[in-house]
């Protein structure tokens, strides 16, 4: 067995195509503080995988591990087969959209061509392809007729709907998205997956940290269930199980004519 080999889990032919990211028992810390230990377990191209768990789980840590921005203390992170730092030129993030001031004076369609910058390089100013790989970016969320509009003057959903058309503008092959549907309204909850679905369809790899269950049901062929450990790695219905909810969360799970909820969440 190579060295490579030895580090990350054996992939079978019928697995189908290789993982784009892989945790390979991975011990995540801030300094000398592990928050999350021992994750294990793959994120296929063309999958969606889940991040459940109660507040302070370390979903939000595992999304900057893939970025490379946290300390693996033990195992190790890949994306694409390298070091995630590495691989930050396929990776692109999406961030809650209540983390950008409304009060920057940027357009919608600034914002997403801010997702070309990269590619086109920080000294030269986007071209027209640029320009309208942008455009088809804020087409496929939804929102092509508020391209002129400040960016501030949108909707919480909506402004979440502009995010991810500026990481589809990246033209990455993995997409981190950090609670992309807190507090997001029906319709752009509907549009957000509808982009991610055409996404995954086109080969995307996606890892997406959410509170809502029925987000992970609707979009995700795993879950990856924690709370400063990982208490489950598969698909929802084996992962989104009563019993691994009340492990994960403690009390705060309930029963409903044969539905799973978490209480608050
Ligand atoms: N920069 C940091 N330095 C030290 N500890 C941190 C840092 N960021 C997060 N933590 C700690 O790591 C743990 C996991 O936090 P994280 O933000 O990853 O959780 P989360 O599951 O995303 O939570 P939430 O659902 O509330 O966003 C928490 O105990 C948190 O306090």
């Amino acid at each position: 067995m190579t060295p490579t080999a030895a580090l990350v889990p054996q992939q079978r032919a019928e697995d189908g195509p290789p993982p784009a990211i892989v945790f390979h028992h991975a011990t995540l810390a801030y300094g000398s503080a592990t928050v999350l230990r021992d994750v294990h377990g793959t994120v296929p191209a063309g999958q969606a995988t889940a991040l459940v768990g109660p507040n302070g789980a370390g979903k939000s840590t595992l999304i900057k591990a893939a970025l490379g921005l946290v300390t693996v203390a033990a195992g190790s992170v890949t994306v694409r087969g390298q070091r995630p730092a590495a691989a930050r030129s396929r990776t692109a993030y999406v961030p809650q959209a209540d983390t950008l001031d409304p009060e920057f004076p940027v357009t919608v369609g600034q914002v997403v061509l801010m997702g070309r910058y990269r590619a086109a390089g920080w000294l030269r100013r986007p071209g027209k392809r640029d320009r309208a790989i942008a455009a088809d970016a804020l087409d496929l969320v939804g929102l092509a007729d508020r391209a002129r509009d400040r960016f501030g003057t949108l909707s919480g959903g909506q402004r979440q709907r502009v995010l991810l058309a500026r990481a589809i503008a990246q033209q990455a092959d993995v997409l981190l998205l950090d609670e992309p549907f807190n507090g997001v309204d029906a319709v752009s909850r509907d549009a957000l997956l509808g982009a991610l679905r055409e996404l995954l369809a086109g080969g995307a790899a996606v890892l997406v940290s959410t509170h809502d269950l029925s987000v992970a049901h609707a979009l995700c062929r795993q879950v990856c269930l924690l709370n400063g450990r990982q208490y489950a790695f598969g698909p929802p219905e084996r992962t989104l199980t009563a019993d691994n909810l009340r492990c994960c969360y403690g009390a705060h799970v309930l029963e409903v004519d044969g539905s799973t909820f978490v209480a608050g969440m």
